[in-house]
């Protein structure tokens, strides 16, 4: 059963000088708690979508419905993560973790308890009180993230945010965040360039190819990965088998996905 549902969503983008068609005819359905990926080349339109999942861009063409009606921006609680952390300086981890309800006049003493709770959880109740430069970019991304997840959100867009991190800050943020979002039942999006990331996390990859930015393939992830945390999904023969099969069906010389070196050690 979809819950999100994208029909037939072509944007464009207009400047004095140029015309761009970002996306054409993109049509998918995300199921209710799945997690699923977006890979493709550099330009494909990933993050144009997210922005048009989020509803702060209004599709040129089509539809996207959440449980089938017409989606409008305001009546979904959307939670974005981006690269970047954006967290205030100016502010500690557990006063920027409320920000969001604090600007929306929704702080109460649960929520307090909650981000608590939450920070807890991603090993940060220590520093609630520091200030971000006084954190690891690992530590910041993950105050981020729970930011993120303190509004409760229906659905997780996750635009590359693993990418400014080294790789193994970023594959314990994998595994946190696959755990964290297991135990909220959340339905995510993640935008990433890195295949083994796109396997190791999702229960569905949609291939991307750009100008203009359109659907080239749908990957189920076997459930033998999706059981498993990312980090052992890694190991499964069955990783190495897609990974090759992502690989072989994207044109190098388009497409500038990289694969990740752990991969290559693999098959060595
Ligand atoms: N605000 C904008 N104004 C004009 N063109 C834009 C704008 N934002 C994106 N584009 C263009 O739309 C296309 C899709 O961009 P988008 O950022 O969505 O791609 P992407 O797949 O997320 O890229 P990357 O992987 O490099 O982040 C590109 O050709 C880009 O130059």
């Amino acid at each position: 059963m979809s819950y999100l549902t994208l029909d037939g969503v072509s944007h464009y983008y207009f400047s004095k000088k140029q015309y761009t068609e970002a996306l054409q005819n993109i049509s998918f359905s995300v199921k209710k708690n799945e997690f699923v990926s977006l890979l493709g080349p550099s330009g494909c339109g990933k993050s144009t979508l997210l922005s048009l999942i989020s509803g702060m861009l209004q599709p040129a063409e089509g539809d996207i419905l959440v449980d089938g009606e017409k989606m409008d921006g305001s009546d979904l609680e959307i939670g974005y993560m981006l690269q970047q952390d954006y967290l205030f300086p100016w502010k500690s981890i557990i006063d920027n973790v409320l920000i969001g309800p604090r600007i929306r006049k929704r702080q109460t003493n649960d929520l307090k308890q909650r981000a608590i709770t939450l920070l807890e959880e991603v090993g940060l109740e220590n520093v609630a009180a520091k200030y971000p430069n006084e954190l690891s970019g690992g530590m910041r991304q993950r105050a981020a993230l729970i930011r993120t997840l303190i509004t409760e959100p229906e659905i997780l867009l996750l635009d590359e945010p693993f990418s400014a991190l080294d790789f193994q800050t970023k594959l314990k943020l994998e595994v946190l965040v696959a755990d964290l979002l297991k135990a909220y039942q959340k339905t995510a999006i993640l935008v990433t360039h890195d295949i083994g990331e796109a396997i190791s996390m999702s229960d569905r990859i949609i291939l991307m190819s750009s100008h203009p930015g359109a659907i080239e393939k749908i990957y189920e992830v076997p459930v033998e990965l999706r059981d498993e945390s990312p980090f052992l999904a890694r190991k499964h023969p069955k990783y190495s088998r897609l990974f090759d099969k992502i690989w072989a069906d994207l044109d190098q010389e388009k497409h500038s996905v990289i694969p990740q070196e752990e991969n290559a050690y693999e098959r060595s």
